[in-house]
């Protein structure tokens, strides 16, 4: 029997770093500066009025004047299901020149350490769940969301070959569905989260008899919140270095229609939930196996409940609607 291999551990000292989130006026990326604040590191951080990150003599020049020693990048675009299946070549050009621009950079200026944020939708549309890093590239794609897979597909390799050809201690992590404050609450482009948070409160205030919720409701979705994800990157920051995958996730996954009743309940929702099938489902269940971080010592602490608590606070102080 072939052992599995558990990745390799290595204490990265952040202490003192130059450190770049890239992509942090984002959901991730404000995470991410949160939990950095607890840390002992010269942060630094790039507006997109500055530098479109597809610009590659943009970032080549800023990268060698800025020379940071640590990346993070969590910059990319990003949206739900009717986003990707709709702006499909903005998904593959621009995720394929972000994440080849700043990696290239990263090398090129010395970085001593650089973590990639991939996606769970870069695993197989029917991969036997729950999702092993093992099973990327053995099936094929969930259709709807394919340019933004390939691009982040192509960015996970990217990475893996720059340690390969010049010893880049560079690394994958394969977050799951996220939620949280600075999330992107556009009707037609945001993840389920923040659209239902958004469209229970607003039917709450209209006091609608009943909302829609996209799909069928039987797909089945795993959700992290994302300060429990900017925790969990800071940690792998520091402490893994090697070239597998790692998949960040709660290892917990709920169907679209009890996540639905779960959002009502948080917002204070009690009328009729329906469901529209003309709508995209998508993969039918992405669950992340979370053994191999688990291993490497981290776990999710905020439920779900909780977690949506707090989204939804976030939402309201972001649209100007928190209670005074
Ligand atoms: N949200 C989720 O459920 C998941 C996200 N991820 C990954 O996590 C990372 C962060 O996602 P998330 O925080 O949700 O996304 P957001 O859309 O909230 O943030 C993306 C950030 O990237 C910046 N950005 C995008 N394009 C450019 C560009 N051309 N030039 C400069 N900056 C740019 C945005 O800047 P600006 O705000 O100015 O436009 C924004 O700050 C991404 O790599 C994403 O693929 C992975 C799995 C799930
Ligand atoms: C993180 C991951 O996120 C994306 O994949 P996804 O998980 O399918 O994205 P989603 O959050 O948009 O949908 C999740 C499920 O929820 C259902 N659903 C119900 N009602 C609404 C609704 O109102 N909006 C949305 N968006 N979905 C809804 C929807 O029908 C689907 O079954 C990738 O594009 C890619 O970005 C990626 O990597």
């Amino acid at each position: 029997m072939q052992l599995r291999r558990w990745p390799v551990t290595s204490r990265f000292d952040l202490a003192g770093k130059r450190v770049f989130v890239a992509g942090h006026r984002g959901m991730v990326g404000g995470a991410l500066v949160r939990r950095l604040a607890r840390e002992d590191v010269a942060l630094t951080t790039v507006s997109r009025s500055e530098i479109d990150l597809r610009d590659q003599a943009a970032v080549f020049s800023w990268f060698a004047k800025s020379r940071p020693q640590v990346v993070f990048l969590a910059a990319a675009k990003v949206g739900g299901i009717v986003a990707n299946n709709t702006l499909r070549a903005e998904f593959i050009y621009d995720n394929i020149a972000i994440a080849t621009n700043i990696i290239h950079a990263a090398h090129v200026n010395g970085a001593e350490k650089l973590m990639f944020l991939g996606s769970s939708c870069i695993y197989p549309k029917l991969a036997a769940q729950p999702l092993r890093e093992d099973s990327m590239l053995t099936g094929p794609l969930e259709p709807t969301n394919e340019p933004y897979a390939i691009a982040k597909i192509a960015g996970i390799k990217m990475v893996e070959a720059y340690r390969s050809q010049y010893g880049a201690d560079f690394i994958n992590v394969m977050p799951t569905n996220l939620y949280g404050p600075g999330d992107n609450y556009h009707p037609e482009y945001s993840h389920v989260v923040a659209a239902l948070i958004r469209r229970f409160h607003e039917a709450k205030l209209a006091e609608a008899a009943e909302v829609v919720v996209w799909g069928t409701g039987t797909p089945r979705r795993e959700f992290l919140y994302v300060d429990d994800m900017a925790d969990a990157c800071v940690h792998l920051m520091k402490t893994y270095s090697d070239h597998e995958l790692v998949n960040i996730g709660t290892g917990e996954d709920i169907t679209i229609a009890d996540f639905a009743r779960v959002v009502a309940a948080a917002v204070g929702y009690h009328g009729r939930i329906s469901f529209d099938p003309s709508r995209p489902d998508g993969t039918p269940r992405k669950l992340l196996d979370v053994s191999r971080l688990a291993r490497l010592g981290w776990r999710a602490t905020t439920s779900l409940e909780d977690g949506i608590a707090r989204a939804y606070q976030a939402f309201l102080q972001e649209t100007g609607q928190a209670a005074t």
